[in-house]
């Protein structure tokens, strides 16, 4: 017989937290999957919580940043706090990464609620607070309820929680609404509310989105269509660009298909002509009712293949960020938004790239091309002709069509130009000269064209002093460098044990049958990892392909390099001494060599061999 609901959690908590075992059956798989990570995270349910988070913004900043969400859900949010005072609830609004913006309701328990710090200005990202349905809705990106003991910390059991994420066309979560109250009343509406809420509101949202564009409208049911039920798909000639979450449900995709899936491979007929409700077969032979919205003479669709450079709409993510670099990086998209160009510096492996990707994919240049050129990697003959494009015939071995260069590829989105400090002197004028003018002059003459990126460019050198010692032009630093991220190398980074234990969990690495021991996580993250990110992601792979299933990994398992005191120097390849050559740099180089040569030369191989990028091997070897 089925044990009621309270003793059922009490069991599960004890057999989870006490006895190791799993509580399957007795707790939601959503509740038990957050344990889990909670637990890799090395989070500990009976722990003090600090009550502050580590940077508390003011809250008329806070809401300042939050202006357009909090305008977005207004309609919603006052009639959910009316209802709120009287049903001894509270009504939370939080900004994307789980900083709770706006609290309401009623008096008594948002009294209560702030005695655990449910109250404005904190995150309850679930990497800090544990299973709770702010964070763990914000985690897996759906609605998601929380009642009493499910929370991970055993401070929130007076809490019984309801939250839905509000996803914007893309799937990107821009807020959360949630609905709190006392763990000893049960609320049964809440999560019903919440989610209609939150319907109405990213209908709204989508239908900005959606204004003068191509849209198709379907539901199995005619009923439905024109409801906030109906699903709803975007597509920009033949791409599907966004959609709601009902549309991604009923043809069972997944957001990260958004800018890769074709209309053609959706349905099996040619788009229906405006306004008419048709019948459409779909992907898995589903019936669906469906309405053409047109969209007006730029936008409107025309039937033909996609042109295949086009670069497809960003995947979900699939990285790591704390509270802080959260802050970081919607700071850094604002900045982009407003075209502000960004320089990321760091080391080799701490996450340029990504960083840079994320910030294309936060961006309102989202669904424009994200264009990256790695100048250390292009060869200098080949790079401005990649670069600024050139005309038919302009030298020999050039195409007879001509090109029109990556700075051109990037117009509408966002060009990442990654090592600037190694681009030839020459190329930086003609590349001030584009960001100065906004235009392109292809090699060997012909009109201008105009161009139009947000600009991300990446260094690991200290680019100031290549100012000063006259490596690279004052005019275009300033240009690049209006505002700057400094990515600190891992061993500086306070959420190392976070991070090893996010990545450890990722899909895909089988991790679920392989336990990480807390001495091996503590010893991984004690390491001075010189190569990073990508050096301590290749170990954690290695990690697990050796790993027998079901086995534990404890510091025995872990690489000879790691049992020995780090080689002088191993902390040394910092951004303020970019030319230090320490002894492992000896060997690196050694080991670089001989990989390549083992290749023949082949770079491509030889990296991906090592496990490191192209342009590292370039770069070390001077190629
Ligand atoms: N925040 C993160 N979350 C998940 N993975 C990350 C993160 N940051 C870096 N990585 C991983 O680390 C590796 C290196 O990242 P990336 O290529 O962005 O570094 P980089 O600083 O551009 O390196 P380089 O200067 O050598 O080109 C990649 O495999 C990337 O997936």
């Amino acid at each position: 017989m089925p044990l009621p609901p309270r003793q059922a959690i009490s069991t599960a908590r004890q057999r989870f937290f006490e006895a190791g075992t799993n509580p399957q059956g007795l707790v939601g798989e959503t509740i038990l999957a957050s344990w889990r990570r909670c637990r890799a995270l090395g989070l500990v349910p009976d722990r003090q919580l600090q009550l502050e988070p580590p940077e508390q913004p003011s809250l008329c900043e806070l809401r300042d940043r939050n202006e357009a969400l909090i305008r977005l859900c207004k309609p919603e949010l006052e009639l959910l706090y009316s209802d709120a005072h009287t049903c001894d609830s509270i009504v939370i609004l939080t900004a994307p990464d789980s900083t709770i913006v706006e609290a309401r309701g009623s008096t008594g328990f948002l009294d209560k609620a702030a005695r655990v710090a449910l109250r404005p200005g904190v995150s309850w990202s679930e990497n800090f607070i544990g299973t709770n349905a702010i964070g763990t809705a914000l985690h897996e990106r759906r609605p998601v309820e929380v009642r009493g003991a499910e929370h991970y910390f055993g401070a929130h059991r007076l809490l019984s929680c309801s939250a839905s994420p509000i996803l914007d066309g893309q799937g990107r979560a821009i807020g959360l609404l949630d609905i709190s109250g006392e763990s000893s009343v049960h609320h049964t509406h809440a999560l019903g509310m919440v989610q209609l809420a939150v319907g109405q509101i990213e209908r709204r949202l989508l239908e900005r989105e959606t204004a003068g564009r191509d849209v198709i409208r379907l539901h199995f049911d005619t009923a439905l269509l024109d409801t906030p039920r109906e699903g709803v798909l975007v597509f920009e000639e033949q791409r599907l660009v966004a959609a709601n979450r009902h549309a991604i449900q009923m043809l069972g995709l997944d957001w990260s298909e958004l800018g890769r899936r074709r209309y053609d491979e959706l349905f099996d007929s040619a788009k229906p002509p405006c306004h008419q409700v048709v019948a459409l077969r779909g992907p898995g032979g589903e019936i669906f009712h469906a309405r053409r919205q047109g969209g007006d003479g730029r936008r409107i669709a025309v039937t033909g293949t996609l042109p295949p450079s086009r670069p497809a709409t960003p995947a979900a993510p699939t990285t790591f960020f704390d509270a802080a670099q959260e802050a970081q990086l919607v700071r850094g998209a604002r900045l982009l938004d407003a075209d502000i160009p960004l320089l990321l510096q760091g080391e080799t492996g701490t996450g340029k790239e990504v960083w840079a990707r994320e910030l294309h994919r936060r961006s309102h240049r989202a669904h424009g091309p994200f264009v990256a050129i790695n100048c250390a990697a292009l060869p200098e003959s080949l790079i401005e002709s990649e670069l600024f494009g050139y005309q038919a015939g302009a030298f020999t071995g050039a195409r007879r069509t001509g090109a029109p260069g990556l700075l051109r590829e990037a117009d509408g989105g966002v060009l990442f130009l990654d090592e600037i400090g190694d681009m030839p002197a020459p190329l930086q004028s003609r590349l001030l000269r584009v960001l100065q003018e906004r235009e392109v002059t292809p090699l060997g003459g012909g009109s201008p064209v105009k161009v139009d990126f947000a600009l991300i460019t990446a260094t690991l050198r200290q680019l100031d002093a290549d100012v000063t010692a006259g490596r690279f032009r004052a005019d275009l630093y300033y240009r690049i460098a209006q505002s700057s991220i400094m990515l600190p190398p891992l061993r500086e980074r306070a959420d190392r044990a976070a991070l090893i234990a996010w990545l450890w969990q990722q899909p895909g690495t089988e991790a679920a049958r392989v336990t990480l021991a807390p001495e091996a996580l503590a010893q991984l993250s004690d390491y001075p990892w010189p190569g990073n990110v990508r050096q301590l992601l290749g170990v954690l792979k290695s990690l697990l392909a050796l790993a027998e299933p079901g086995t534990t990994v404890t510091p025995a398992d872990l690489p000879g390099f790691m049992h020995q005191p780090p080689p002088t120097g191993t902390t040394a390849p910092s951004i303020s001494h970019p030319h230090a050559v320490p002894r492992l740099d000896t060997l690196a180089q050694e080991t670089m060599q001989a990989a390549l040569d083992a290749c023949s030369g082949n770079v491509s191989d030889a990296a991906r061999r090592l496990g490191v990028s192209r342009s590292t091997l370039y770069r070390r070897l001077r190629l």
